[in-house]
Formats: C-alpha cells, structure tokens, sequence
C-alpha cells in the first residue's frame, strides 16, 4: 500500500526528490503599512470609535439585547463600587477594638449590603453574557453575509487580481474575529466600568494610590499591544500560504478529485507538499511566538517592578500613619479589584486592537477594495434581443501577460446567425465570448449591442438576455429543478423544467433519481447524488436553453459528452437559433458544420473567417487543424 506519511523525504533510488511548494508572492508595500502607523497612544484614541462600530453594528441588529448589555454593564460596575464602599465600612468595625460578636454584628447590615450587591453584580453579569450570546451570532452572519454580497457585487476582472484574492482572504478572517470583538468588547466594558468604580474607591482612599496604579500596569498594556502586533503581522505574512495551503486541502479532501488522488498514486507527493507547507506556516508563527514571549517577558518584569513599587507605596503610607490599618485593607481589596480590572481592561483592549486590525480588513474590503472594482458601468438599458453585437478594435489584456488575450479584434455577431469560434488553446476564445456577454469590458475599443456600448450599460439588463455554459461549468449542490431553472422559474409548474430535460435527453436519468427534480445534486450530503460528468454537462446546457435567451453562448459544451449527447445539443443549437445570436466554442471541428460562420482565433486575432466548406480548403490554420483530427 502506498505510503502517505509527507513528513520524510524518503528517496527511491533513481528518482529525483519530491518537489517541494513555491513560495508564493503577496503584496509586501500593503503589509508593511498596516503596522507603521499604530502604535500605543494610536490604539488607545482608536478604543472608543472601535466600540462605536461594534456597538453599531450590533445596534442595527438587536436593540434591545445591546440595551440590556448596556444597563448591565452599568448595573455590574456600580454593584463592583458598593462593594468596596460596603467593606471598607465593614473593616472599620471589624478591624477595631472591643469584643469580636459586638465587632461583627456592627459590620452585619455592611456585609450585608456586600452580599446583596455581589449577587446583584453576578446576574448582571450573566445577563450581559446572554446578550452577547444573542448578538454574537447575528453580527458574525451580518459580517459574513456584507462579504458575500460584496464578493458577488464586483466585476470578474477583480478575480485575476492576485491582491484581490489576498484581500479576500483577510477579510475572511475579519468575519471570523467579529465574534470574538464582540466577546472582548463586553469584557473590556464590563472591566473598564469596575475598574473606574475601584479607582473611585482607591482615590477616596488616598489619591496617590491612583498613579502608583496606573503606573503598575502600564509596561503590560505596552506589551500586550505590542504583542497583538506580532501576530497580526505573522498572519499576513502567513496570508499567500494560507490561501495556497486552502486550496489544495479542498483538492485533496473534495471527493470530485478523490479518483484521481488515488490512481495517480499523488496521495503521498499530496501530503508531503501540504506539510512542507504547513511547516512553513508554522516555522513563521513559532518564529513569531519567540518574538511574542521576550516582548512579554520584558513587559511583565516592567510591570512587576512598578507593582513592587505600588504595594511599597502602601505599605509606606500605612506604616507612616498616613492611613489608618483598616483603610489600608480596604486599599488592599480595592488595589487587587482595580488591578484584576485594569489587567483585564489592557488584556482585551489589546485583544480588541488585534481584532480590530482584522475588522478593518473586513471593512476595508467590503466597503473600499469591492467597491473600487464593483459593477458600476452605467443606467443604462441593454437594447432587448439585439440584432447585431458588434466588436470593433477590441483589446483586453489579462494582468501580468505580456501578450494581449484579445487583440485589436473586430467582429459582427447578427440575430439568427450561428457563429462557430476555434482556434488553438490559449488562442483568446473564451476571453472573446467573455467580451461579447460584458463579462469583461474592453481596454481598447468598444463593444456594442445594437449601437449601444456595454461600457455604459447596466450589466443586469445584459446578462438578463444571456445564456452562458462557460468551459468550467459548476456542479451546483442545488436541487435537480434547480440546476436548470438556476432559482428563476418561468412557469408555475414543472412543463417547462420537464421540456428542457427531455431537450438535453436526461429524461430518463432524472425520471431514475429518487426524488426526480427534487433530488439534491450533491453527494456529500446526506440524502444526495451526484451525476456523471456527460449528464452534468447536459444539465448545464439545459439550463441556458431554459432561459430563452438572446444571445445564447456555448463555451466547449459537449466536451464530456456521448455522441448522442453531442448531437443533441447542436441539433438543438440549431433549431434555436432563428430567435437569438448564437455563439459556440469548440474544438470538435466537425461540430462546426452546422455553423453559418466560423471564426478562426490565433494569439487574440482572427485570422480566417467563413463557412465550413470555405476554410477546411483554404489552406490555413483551420484545414491544418481539421485534417489533423483526420488524421488516425
Ligand atoms: N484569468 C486569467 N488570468 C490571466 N491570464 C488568462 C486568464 N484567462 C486566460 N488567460 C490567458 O489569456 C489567453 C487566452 O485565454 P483564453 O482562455 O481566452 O483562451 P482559449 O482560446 O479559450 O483557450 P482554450 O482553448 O485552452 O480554452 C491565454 O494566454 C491565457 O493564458
């Protein structure tokens, strides 16, 4: 059995070493910048306008849960106060002379109160807790659903955008950190509030006390920032890998590619490369993790010193006379509540600093980065079933290539017509068709339908009359119904889903699943089935046929087909094309008879054109290619 342990790069003699990942490029100028300008001041003025937009977003959720955090919030910090007012006035007595059961029963109603406000201060607090749990979920959704909404508001030309994947990546993580500000802004609240009622105490006691304590835990706020700094720069350095090592986990475990895995024998070349990769994530966080510990350690031997400084101080005062012994307990109950809660307040404002640097990645993208790339093209109304599309001068270059996909190309597409696109891999064919539908907008020159120019047209009303099997089509884990309707049914009833499947010949395997179109197309989960590559195909066929649509445009949409298949489609491509503009790409050259017109693509350009006839004797690239296909 084939081994599939990574971790050792064990060498079969004769056979070169397994190769191990590339490092993967990511934009450095942006990582650099996100840490420059904040520093320990930046992040304590940054506090309130962070718990302004948590308290927000929150707000534009549940009211009512934000409301009753808030008064429990209070509720809990004012019972904190009480009870170190109520004790200090307990140790009077109890720290005093006389007989102890005279000493007691004068502190009673004071223990008491203490008691009452205790309990007080703890339901608060579970109340609090029962708010945020409330809210946690609903912001952590209300994030992750801006972002997907984002994602699907932009043009596709962002997608070939390496920062945009990158930028996609943090923002993810900002979704994940909402729920956690959330956490730690209650928690940094619920402290902040005991901690001013505990320096309120502490000042009454002697007003020395208050900077001796500030001061004790200063050096440990500094660290703990500075901390948080660390990590969220070891993310984003992490980032490139992260989103490389992601991908692959979701080849290796989908079961799309579980076959291939396996009989190409890749399972332990797969795990040595998701390890190496692992590793190298983890060789940068442990590096980090060092980095993070001697910023800690030195933190907290500062912070020790200035704390050796304030129990000092009040022994001083004390010992001197300055207070007498029962106000100096009460200091020291006061001192720990105040240290508990400043230690606590540092603790998550820096946590909330560190989540905040993720949130604004998260807002950054979801308000800057996606809207600087969304679809904002113009009001206007795509003309209804043109007559022409018409391309002149067009050039659209892909980023980081150094050769234009399309290139100063010029074409007229007319109702009716069944134009055929070949041409070689890498020739420009799907970018062409990507042109014609407005998925792409031209660099140079324009593409119109009927005179107007898609530039200025409001994309929806475009793709509202397109039909697109594009050459990697998606599985969509959706109901039978729904992978040909795509959630938009033209009919009340199923006649019209029923016609397509008959159209496409998946009548008899739809007839066969269990659920017939209410079957679920997805096979991971419980209950659901997949289908064989042929009949997803067909189904992705049958759904742009479903739409009727004026311009109907077929990227290789019988490459995993049967011949019956084959035959079905173009015949169909045929019948339909008096109503529409009709577009095929294809690589089966036979396929192209049933064309009125064949374009032939080389390196962005067309450099034949014709009927089937015309060019299979023409002696150019398309009679080359076609008697290649010949040739068996
Ligand atoms: N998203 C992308 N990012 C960068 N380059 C791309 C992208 N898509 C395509 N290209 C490049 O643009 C050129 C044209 O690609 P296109 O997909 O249009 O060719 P094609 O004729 O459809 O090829 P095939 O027959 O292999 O499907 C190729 O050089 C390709 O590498």
């Amino acid at each position: 059995m084939e081994a599939v342990q990574g971790d050792k790069q064990t060498r079969t003699p004769g056979r070169p070493p397994m190769p191990e990942p590339v490092e993967p490029k990511q934009k450095r100028a942006k990582l650099r910048s996100a840490f420059q300008d904040t520093s320990f001041w930046g992040l304590c003025r940054r506090i309130p306008a962070l718990l302004g937009q948590i308290a927000r977003m929150a707000w534009a959720i549940d009211r009512r849960d934000v409301m009753l955090l808030v008064g429990c919030q209070i509720a809990s910090g004012v019972a904190a106060a009480v009870v170190l007012a109520a004790t200090a006035k307990a140790m009077v007595p109890l720290l005093g002379g006389g007989l102890v059961p005279d000493r007691v029963g004068e502190a009673l109603p004071a223990l008491a109160v203490v008691a009452v406000a205790a309990a007080v201060g703890r339901v608060a607090y579970g109340l609090a807790a029962w708010a945020v749990a409330r809210l946690k979920p609903r912001v952590m959704t209300a994030a992750d659903t801006a972002l997907v909404r984002a994602m699907l508001s932009v043009e596709l030309e962002a997608f070939n955008h390496a920062s945009f994947a990158e930028e996609h990546e943090h923002a993810e993580t900002g979704v994940v950190r909402c729920e956690r500000m959330l956490y730690d802004a209650q928690s940094f609240m619920a402290a902040l509030i005991r901690l001013v009622a505990a320096f309120g105490v502490v000042t009454v006691l002697h007003p020395l006390m208050l900077p001796v304590l500030t001061l004790a835990v200063l050096p440990s706020g500094i660290g703990a920032v500075a901390e948080a700094k660390i990590e969220h720069r070891t993310h984003y350095e992490n980032a490139a890998n992260r989103n490389l090592k992601g991908m692959m986990r979701w080849h290796i475990t989908t079961s799309g590619f579980a076959n291939e895995v396996r009989a190409n024998s890749m399972r332990r070349y797969l795990m040595f490369w998701y390890e190496t990769l692992s590793c190298r994530i983890d060789g940068r966080t442990v590096a980090a993790a060092g980095r993070q510990v001697r910023t800690n350690l030195i933190a907290a031997a500062a912070g020790g010193v200035c704390l050796t400084g304030a129990w000092a101080t009040l022994v001083w005062l004390t010992v001197s006379g300055q207070v007498s012994l029962a106000v100096s307990a009460t200091a020291v109950v006061a001192v720990r509540t105040a240290l508990g809660n400043l230690t606590n307040v540092v603790h998550y404002s820096a946590s909330l600093f560190h989540s905040s640097l993720f949130l604004g990645d998260w807002k950054r993208f979801v308000d800057t980065t996606t809207a600087d790339v969304a679809l904002a093209r113009g009001g206007e109304q795509a003309p209804v079933c043109p007559e022409t599309i018409r391309l002149e001068n067009v050039t659209y270059a892909y980023p980081n290539k150094p050769h234009p996909a399309v290139d100063d190309l010029s074409l007229t597409l007319r109702r009716g017509e069944v134009v055929a696109v070949v041409g070689e891999n890498g020739s420009g064919k799907s970018s062409l068709i990507k042109l014609v539908t407005g998925l792409y907008l031209a660099e140079k020159g324009t593409v119109t339908w009927d005179g107007v120019d898609l530039a200025s047209v409001d994309p929806d009303t475009v793709w509202a009359q397109t039909g697109l099997v594009p050459q990697f089509f998606a599985c969509w884990p959706l109901a039978c119904r729904e992978n040909i309707t795509l959630g938009q049914p033209v009919t009340w009833d199923d006649e019209a889903v029923w016609d397509v499947v008959e159209t496409v010949g998946m009548r008899e395997a739809v007839e066969e699943l269990p659920d017939g179109l209410d079957m679920l197309l997805a096979r991971e989960v419980w209950g659901g089935v997949t289908l064989s590559g042929g009949q997803w195909q067909r189904l992705a066929c049958g759904r742009a046929i479903y739409r009727k649509p004026a311009v109907l445009v077929l990227d290789e949409p019988t490459s995993e087909m049967d011949a019956r298949g084959e035959h079905l489609i173009f015949q169909v491509l045929k019948e339909m094309a008096a109503e529409r503009i009709s577009i095929v790409v294809t690589h089966r050259l036979e396929n192209t008879k049933i064309a009125d017109r064949i374009i032939v693509m080389e390196r962005g350009r067309i450099t034949e054109q014709g009927t089937f006839d015309q060019l299979v004797r023409a002696g150019g690239l398309f009679q080359e290619l076609y008697e290649l296909s010949q040739d068996r």
